[in-house]
């Protein structure tokens, strides 16, 4: 697998019920930069969270950008996708690994310094802080926010790449990759922007890349 870029992770937003305007933005953001592609869906059935996959998947090969799953490991295999996100209540990821082989990515949350610390010897690619900030996005098994002391004790801690969630955009993008992160991961700073395509530029300027 080549060398990931985690820097602008796009999470889709599975408010977004219409699926026109659900690829519209997913092109937008793809056009406007973003380095890669988390889809989320937490209320689909099976069968419709598959079509999105498969379309989330073209237009990400279009591109030329990384597309992994959350939480569901036999969608991201059946799509082919590069990965998959998952929680600390998903599958461990010893058998995500088995089931995903050597050259999938896994990424794994973490909401704390032990969880961080344990996730150094697991076999996932990338961490994600979860969350850094409050966030109206994700409202169920939600823990506290991190905070930006949070990142800086983290960042001692793990050997991993991590990428922060919950909140984030523009105005605080910065601070969050000077104090330890290797990457954002945002849904409304580009579903719920007027022009995702912007967004995602400024949020790539913002971060330097
Ligand atoms: C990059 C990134 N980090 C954390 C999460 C949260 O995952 P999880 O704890 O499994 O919660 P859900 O997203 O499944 O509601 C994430 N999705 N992405
Ligand atoms: C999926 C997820 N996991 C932790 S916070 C979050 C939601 C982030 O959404 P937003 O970028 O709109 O705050
Ligand atoms: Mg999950």
């Amino acid at each position: 697998m080549s060398i990931i870029d985690y820097s602008l992770m796009y999470v889709t937003d599975d408010r977004i019920t219409d699926d026109n305007a659900f690829f519209e933005i997913l092109e937008a953001t793809l056009k406007g930069g973003t380095t890669i592609v988390q889809l989320r869906e937490k209320q689909l059935h099976t069968r419709a969270f598959y079509h999105r996959a498969v379309e989330s998947k073209r237009l990400c090969d279009l591109y030329g950008i990384p597309l992994i799953v959350n939480d569901r490991i036999d969608i991201a295999l059946a799509v082919d996708a590069h990965g998959v996100h998952i929680g600390q209540k998903d599958l461990p990821v010893a058998m995500a690994r088995e089931l995903l082989q050597a050259n999938k990515i896994i990424g794994l949350s973490v909401s704390n310094v032990q969880q961080a610390h344990e996730a150094n010897a697991l076999a996932v690619d990338y961490i994600g802080l979860s969350p850094i900030f409050g966030t109206f996005t994700k409202t169920a098994d939600l823990d506290p926010p991190l905070g930006i002391e949070g990142l800086k004790v983290i960042r001692e801690v793990s050997s991993k790449p991590i990428v922060s969630i919950g909140g984030v955009d523009k105005g605080n993008a910065a601070e969050v990759m000077t104090n330890g992160s290797d990457g954002i991961a945002v849904v409304s700073a580009i579903s719920k922007a007027d022009n995702p395509e912007n967004a995602t530029r400024e949020l790539r300027k913002v971060l330097s890349i």
